[in-house]
């Protein structure tokens, strides 16, 4: 059993097609070489709540991801909302995934306290924001990484192939 990933990029100009994504080329990179998760899906929204909203219940209640990894819509421009879409759709608050990816992030820079990035629980799936850039994602997933096994593996009373290993 693979953890099943799911990745959500939120953004106005990759939703247009204006740009490559290169955020979730990181992280598909990052969870399937330092994890061994599969993506099972993988969706680009313009920066738009109801869209983002309906983006990460499809992912969690149909596709039954495991982990969902959102990029892009955290910071504090007018319409970066990926944190309200994500706080809407969330049974429980999981905060700790968030603090510790802004207290890692610090270190690396300053602008790490624009992030607005939340971390919780809809059903079985915990969901994770991430910023939009590549060097943010790359840099916030890292801090996380090697504590996802464990915690899916609670999260979802199943073991994934690496077991619990943290
Ligand atoms: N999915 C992505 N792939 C590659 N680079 C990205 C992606 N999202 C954002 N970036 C880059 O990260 C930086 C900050 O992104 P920001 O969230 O402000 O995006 P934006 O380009 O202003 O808006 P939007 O992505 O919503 O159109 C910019 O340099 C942007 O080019
Ligand atoms: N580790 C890390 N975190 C980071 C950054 C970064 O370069 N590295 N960029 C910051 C910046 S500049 C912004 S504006 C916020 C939000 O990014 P977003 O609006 O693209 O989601 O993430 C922040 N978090």
């Amino acid at each position: 059993m693979r953890w099943k990933v799911a990745i959500l990029t939120a953004s106005d100009r990759g939703s247009r097609g204006e740009r490559e994504d290169t955020s979730a080329q990181v992280i598909r990179e990052l969870i399937e070489e330092e994890m061994n998760g599969e993506i099972i899906e993988y969706r680009v929204v313009p920066d738009e709540k109801d869209e983002i909203m309906a983006a990460l219940i499809e992912m969690t209640d149909y596709f039954r991801a495991d982990l969902i990894l959102t990029t892009g819509g955290t910071g504090l421009a007018a319409r970066d909302v990926t944190p309200e879409a994500t706080l809407s759709v969330i049974d429980r608050h999981a905060p700790g995934f968030a603090e510790a990816m802004r207290m890692y992030s610090l270190q690396k820079t300053p602008r790490a306290m624009l992030s607005r990035a939340v971390s919780g629980i809809r059903g079985k799936t915990l969901i994770l924001n991430l910023p939009g850039s590549p060097k943010g994602v790359s840099e916030n997933l890292s801090a996380v990484i090697d504590q996802l096994p464990h915690a899916l593996a609670i999260l979802t009373g199943r073991e994934g192939d690496h077991g619990d290993e943290a």
